[in-house]
């Protein structure tokens, strides 16, 4: 292989070289792939320089038609494009035109992440300019039904996939990834995606919707995030049957098998990325997630996005709708449907946040919150047989075993879904709320929109227009008796971009609760009274990297203050600093 390489170098043509060599039409079989046997091992070559037609093929540089004459010449593009040269606003029009042409959810998010693959800098640049109308399309809803055909749609693989195979080599497989300055890393093992449950290795639509959005609304470099999942199998007993399935066909790994693949994962991942990299545990079930955040939360730089992504959205729009509902947080009764990851991590910092503002200890302030499960309301009597997460929301009542009587006993002002199952708000359980409340706060997370506990327009008919409403999910603006009512999306997608952007430019080496409170605050402040005029209680999507940086900054603030930060010295203005690390999509020119 040596010798040819060589005479390639010394300008020998192919054609001197041995005709055999060549197979099935090729006429360059330069290293000698075409002509070894099927079991003879070959090297797969790959040419690194990016410069002419290599470069139209490399997202990271290509730009289509937006090459000027200058960088045609001067890389070795002429004759690979038609002549005309067009702006980046231009192709965006186009795209966005073509885009708007699909009629299926599904075939829009084909055609984004073709482009993702494509030209990386347009696909950004896309998402960020029309983050409203295609954040439905990269993330949920239709990131959820991706996923579930993610074994038929799948193209070239994105991410990285660590699966019992790998085992004793995570290292290794670390090192293959191409990128060296890894900030962020979001992981799945892909047993809760959304609230459609185990979908295994086809959960790779996750992380790499997430990261999409770390980039397009927090401004992290596309280079500097890696998703990951984790394949220790799967019990969906559908893939397991699938011959087209992409991951392990077999039945979930657990205990002690699973706990050693994660530490090896941990482990590596600091050795190969440093004390820095943020870790984003995302879509585990919640018999691994809360051990998994509470084993590494020391150890390394760990966020549980459904635990405390979602804890500080929901707290955010909480403390935002006091404005339309009255009252301080600690003048309201809180009551949930499901108490699992989403549900116990929300009640949690809900309980924290009002311990500090009325000075009292948590154990007082979680009575104001009450949970239910699948089994119905979580109360002392069950305590010995709950889940330690749930343990802590067992207080004194008397058995209550659906959603309508707990509303009915407890008299919550705001209600919040968080079950994972759809249509579970029902006509009763919402008109109950709407008999003893001005205004009562809907909150409908579960994702993706099949599973929304209600919708937009059930939410406000059912409480003749009186219902605050939000959801995981988008839902249209819904007109009820001449008044348009805007839903607002309570979705972590407000947080985890500005909160991770925060951790990476403050070099913070660990998560905070009180970090949670300050993404949560700088949330909440953002909402405008033009805001509240329409009933919403977090602001559009449209500003989100303005409203990114104000959470990046007052994150990266309290790891100041707490200690946890390593980029010194601490920048003076910390808005216009995170401001100033957001990573831009408009393209650079080539020398
Ligand atoms: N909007 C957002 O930003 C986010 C939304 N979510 C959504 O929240 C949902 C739940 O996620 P997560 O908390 O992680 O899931 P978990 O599996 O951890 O928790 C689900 C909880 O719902 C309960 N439950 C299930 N079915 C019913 C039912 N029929 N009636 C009452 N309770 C029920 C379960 O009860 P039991 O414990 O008895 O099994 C469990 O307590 C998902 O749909 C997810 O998409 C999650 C994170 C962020
Ligand atoms: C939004 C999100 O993280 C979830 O539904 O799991
Ligand atoms: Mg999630």
């Amino acid at each position: 292989m040596e010798s040819t390489m060589k005479d390639m170098r010394d300008g020998a043509s192919v054609l001197d070289m041995d005709p055999k060599c060549t197979v099935g039409g090729g006429v360059e079989d330069v290293y000698g792939e075409d002509s070894a046997t099927e079991d003879q091992l070959v090297t797969p070559w790959t040419i690194s320089v990016a410069s002419g037609y290599s470069m139209l093929r490399d997202p990271h540089h290509n730009k289509g038609l937006a090459f000027t004459e200058k960088e045609r010449d001067a890389h070795y593009l002429r004759g690979l494009l038609p002549p005309a040269c067009i702006t980046q606003q231009l192709q965006e029009k186009k795209l966005m035109n073509s885009i708007r042409q699909y009629q299926v959810p599904l075939q829009k998010y084909m055609a984004m992440m073709e482009l993702q693959e494509r030209n990386e800098r347009l696909f950004y640049k896309l998402l960020i300019d029309n983050v409203e109308e295609l954040l439905p399309v990269v993330y949920t809803p239709t990131v959820g039904e991706a996923c579930q055909k993610y074994g038929s749609i799948f193209r070239r693989p994105q991410g990285l996939y660590i699966s019992l195979k790998e085992k004793g080599k995570i290292l290794d497989v670390l090192r293959n990834w191409p990128e060296r300055n890894i900030q962020v890393i979001v992981v799945t093992d892909g047993e809760r995606i959304l609230g459609l449950g185990d979908l295994g290795c086809q959960g790779m639509g996750i992380p790499v919707g997430k990261l999409s959005l770390y980039t397009a609304l927090g401004g992290v470099r596309p280079s500097a995030c890696l998703p990951i999942t984790i394949d220790v199998g799967t019990n969906n007993e559908k893939l397991l049957k699938d011959e087209f399935y992409i991951g392990l066909k077999q039945r979930r790994a657990t205990g002690k098998e699973y706990s050693e693949l994660l530490h090896e994962f941990m482990t590596a991942v600091k050795q190969n990325h440093g004390e820095k990299v943020l870790v984003q545990f995302e879509d585990f079930a919640n018999h691994n997630a809360f051990e998994l955040l509470s084993k590494y939360r020391t150890t390394h730089l760990v966020f549980n996005d459904d635990i405390q992504g979602t804890a500080s959205v929901v707290l955010a729009g909480v403390v935002a709708a006091l404005k339309l509902v009255g009252g301080s947080l600690a003048d309201h009764t809180f009551l949930f449907l499901g108490a699992g990851e989403a549900g116990t991590g929300i009640a949690e910092l809900i309980a924290l946040e009002m311990s500090k503002q009325v000075k009292a200890p948590l154990e007082e302030t979680r009575k104001k919150i009450w949970l239910v499960d699948s089994k119905g309301l979580i109360v002392s009597s069950r305590k010995e047989s709950l889940q330690h997460f749930k343990k802590p929301w067992a207080h004194e009542h008397e058995s209550v075993g659906d959603l309508l009587s707990a509303v009915k006993a407890i008299k919550p002002t705001v209600l919040i879904g968080s079950s994972g199952v759809g249509r579970t708000f029902t006509k009763e359980v919402i008109e109950a709320m709407a008999s003893f409340n001005e205004k009562p706060l809907i909150m409908a997370l579960s994702n993706p929109t099949s599973q929304s506990e209600c919708t937009a327009e059930e939410a406000y008919t059912w409480t003749k227009g009186k219902a605050i409403f939000a959801s995981g999910s988008p839902f249209d603006p819904f007109e009820y008796e001449n008044k348009i009512f805007v839903p607002g999306q309570a979705n972590n997608a407000y947080i985890f971009p500005g909160f991770g952007l925060g951790l990476v430019i403050s070099g913070a080496i660990r998560v905070h609760d009180n970090m949670l409170l300050a993404a949560s605050e700088a949330l909440a402040r953002q909402v405008t009274l033009e805001n509240y005029d329409k009933g919403l209680i977090y602001p559009p999507f449209t500003n989100i990297r303005k409203i990114s940086a104000e959470i990046a900054a007052n994150v990266a603030a309290n790891a100041y203050e707490l200690g946890l930060a390593t980029r010194l010295p601490r920048p003076e203005n910390l808005v216009e600093y995170a401001e100033s690390c957001m990573y831009s999509p408009v393209y650079r020119m080539y020398r």
